[in-house]
């Protein structure tokens, strides 16, 4: 756990003997109380009506003060701004004020008391009116805040399981903010059930407790008012303990578990062709246009682009999760722009899988509207997560997290596409290497298309049959993994797919290109022009050092050794690599390498540089 600072806690301490000091002081005076004078049973009546009108204007609040703290959480616009200012004047008044605007609405002159010929003032519903007033906004501004902290992921993702606004409202907005908003609840109570000022102008009688303790002080002196507090201090304390034991989140016990991941059982592969999928996705933002235009039979489709290239967009888009006016996405026919998320049929995992708290693994993974039973039951197996069922999000490694993440997208037996956003960021190099394995066996099971949204070109190359390339917002490149890798077409795409630019040249032949230095390379992949200026480049682990090679090289620089391997700086032909070999590999001087043709990378030359 981490420390608070000294300073912190000193001043936070201070108030917090502030605040308790006039209750110690009023308890230690307690032997003085004059009880004689106190008519018990007015002061039980007083307190009785208090509780009540407390609960009731509490529970009226309630009822739409929650559904209006959501409105002003979700909602944009200086409408929503100024409906959030509106609702919090009732703070800004005195008390005594609120109940003289309230006399306006609810007296014999106003519109509701005319219409309920007086019944609102000088009446319990008088009480139970003016305390929800000013109580209000304590309970508002607490929703909203609770709301607003709701990461909006997880409505996004159960509105792709087929939950329509109402229903995510009620299964994930209200559930996750529950504990804040019984917070919000409790102090609308507490403040409701002081109230004074605005109750006395609206309600003089029948008295509730802060009125009958002005009545007892107006008629004696301190002495006989402390009988009068102790109810008040009786009711308010059993208040705020039962809200803290409500209100305050419970520590759930274990301990996130270690990542013990068995392999995937893979099913049968799914047989049978690809769907048809045709997109053409729009956004028209301030500052960012989106337009990428694709269609595909592809099973398994890769998005892949630089931060802010306009992926993710793409893929929530497709979910229907932003508009994209004027977007298509069909899928083998079907028009899925025109149906809201939760009619898409879609099987989406976010980034961070927005799995929601208050849910445990078995109320997950069959947490889709149309979740299947036995597809429910065969991912849980495949993926083994039986044994955690009954745990929370916060109890699970984040790999199994991931699991649980895909096996509730999984359990849709209307499921199409299948769309994974980023699945592997913020995981260690071991747990992505391992998690690429979950999904690879995944893609081999299920009919559906996947579309894979990365900037790993390593990722994108194992998880994916096509690839789109996207640059500010626009489709560079795409095309099938191999024709895209081996030719990217510009500078920006071979960049994307992990090029490092290594040197230039002049094709020869379709088939060959002269880099100088006497060097010719062999290069496989879509035929090239001759005479043209090309860029090309080859990763460092498709260079082998070999005595029978192709190609005639120069070794400039040994490394030292590092797990196992050597980098080696080498000359080819004009061009200058880096590489990694084996310890033993030759001293400074010549040597030959083997490259095989498909690793190489050529796009053409933009002009620029040599
Ligand atoms: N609501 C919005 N209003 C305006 N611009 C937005 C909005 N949401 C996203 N953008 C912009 O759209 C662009 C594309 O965003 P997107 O999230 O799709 O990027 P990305 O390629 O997924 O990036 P990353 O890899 O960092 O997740 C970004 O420039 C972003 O700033």
């Amino acid at each position: 756990m981490r420390r608070t600072p000294g300073a912190i806690r000193i001043l936070g301490g201070v108030l917090t003997l502030y605040l308790l000091a006039p209750f110690v002081a009023g308890l230690s005076r307690m032997g003085d109380a004059d009880w004689r004078g106190v008519d018990r049973a007015a002061l039980l009546h007083a307190a009785g009506v208090s509780v009540a009108s407390a609960t009731a204007a509490t529970a009226l609040v309630a009822v739409a003060g929650v559904p209006l703290g959501y409105v002003l959480a979700r909602g944009r616009g200086w409408r929503v701004a100024v409906l959030g200012g509106v609702v919090q004047w009732p703070l800004a008044l005195p008390p005594l004020a609120s109940g003289i605007l309230l006399l306006f609405l609810l007296g014999y002159n106003g519109v509701l008391g005319g219409l309920t010929h007086g019944a609102l003032t000088e009446s319990f519903a008088g009480i139970v009116l003016a305390e929800a007033f000013v109580a209000a906004p304590f309970l508002i501004v607490a929703a909203r805040s609770a709301f607003a902290a709701v990461d909006p992921a997880l409505e996004d993702v159960a509105a792709t399981l087929g939950y329509g606004p109402g229903a995510v409202f009620r299964r994930i907005g209200l559930p996750v903010a529950r504990r804040a908003i019984l917070a919000g609840l409790l102090l609308a109570w507490l403040r409701a059930f002081g109230e004074f000022g605005a109750t006395m102008m609206v309600a003089y009688h029948p008295y509730s407790l802060p009125v009958f303790t002005y009545v007892a002080f107006g008629g004696a002196g301190l002495p006989a008012m402390l009988p009068v507090l102790a109810p008040t201090l009786a009711v308010a304390a059993t208040v705020l303990v039962l809200g803290q034991v409500v209100a305050v989140p419970r520590r759930r016990g274990r301990a996130p578990s270690r990542d013990v991941l068995p392999p995937v059982a893979a099913g049968p592969a799914a047989t049978g062709p690809g769907r048809t999928l045709v997109l053409d996705l729009r956004q028209n933002l301030e500052g960012f246009t989106l337009r990428v235009e694709y269609r595909t039979q592809a099973r398994r489709l890769a998005i892949l682009g630089a931060s802010g290239s306009g992926k993710s967009m793409s893929l929530r888009t497709i979910a229907g999760l932003e508009r994209g006016a004027g977007s298509v996405v069909r899928c083998d026919g079907r028009d899925l722009a025109a149906l809201p998320p939760e009619a898409r049929g879609i099987a989406y995992v976010p980034q961070g899988y927005a799995l929601p708290p208050h849910l445990t693994v078995a109320e997950q993974v069959r947490f889709a509207v149309d979740s299947n039973p036995a597809l429910v039951a065969h991912w849980v197996a495949a993926f083994g997560l039986a044994d955690l069922s009954r745990r929370y999000p916060h109890e699970l490694s984040p790999g199994q997290r991931q699991r649980v993440a895909l096996a509730r997208a999984l359990s849709r037996p209307s499921a199409g596409l299948v769309l994974l956003d980023e699945p592997f960021s913020a995981l260690d190099a071991p747990l992505r290497a391992r998690l690429r394995q979950d999904v690879l066996a995944v893609q081999g099971g299920v009919r559906a298309t996947t579309i894979l949204v990365t900037h790993d070109p390593a990722e994108a190359m194992l998880l994916a049959d096509e690839l789109l390339l996207l640059d500010g917002g626009r489709v560079i490149r795409a095309g099938p993994v191999d024709e895209v890798f081996s030719r990217p077409g510009g500078e920006i795409a071979a960049r994307l797919l992990g090029a490092r630019t290594i040197g230039a040249g002049d094709v020869l032949s379709p088939t060959r290109i002269d880099i100088g230095g006497g060097v010719a390379l062999r290069v496989a992949g879509a035929p090239l022009t001759p005479g043209a200026r090309v860029r090309w480049a080859v990763r460092p682990h498709q260079v082998r050092l070999d005595g029978r090679g192709e190609y005639p090289a120069t070794i400039l620089h040994r490394g030292a050794v590092r797990d196992g391997q050597r980098s080696v700086r080498l000359r080819l032909g004009e061009a200058v690599l880096d590489i990694v070999a084996d310890p033993s590999c030759p001293d400074i001087g010549p040597c030959r390498v083997m490259i095989d043709p498909l690793a190489f990378q050529v796009w053409p030359h933009d002009g620029h540089g040599p």
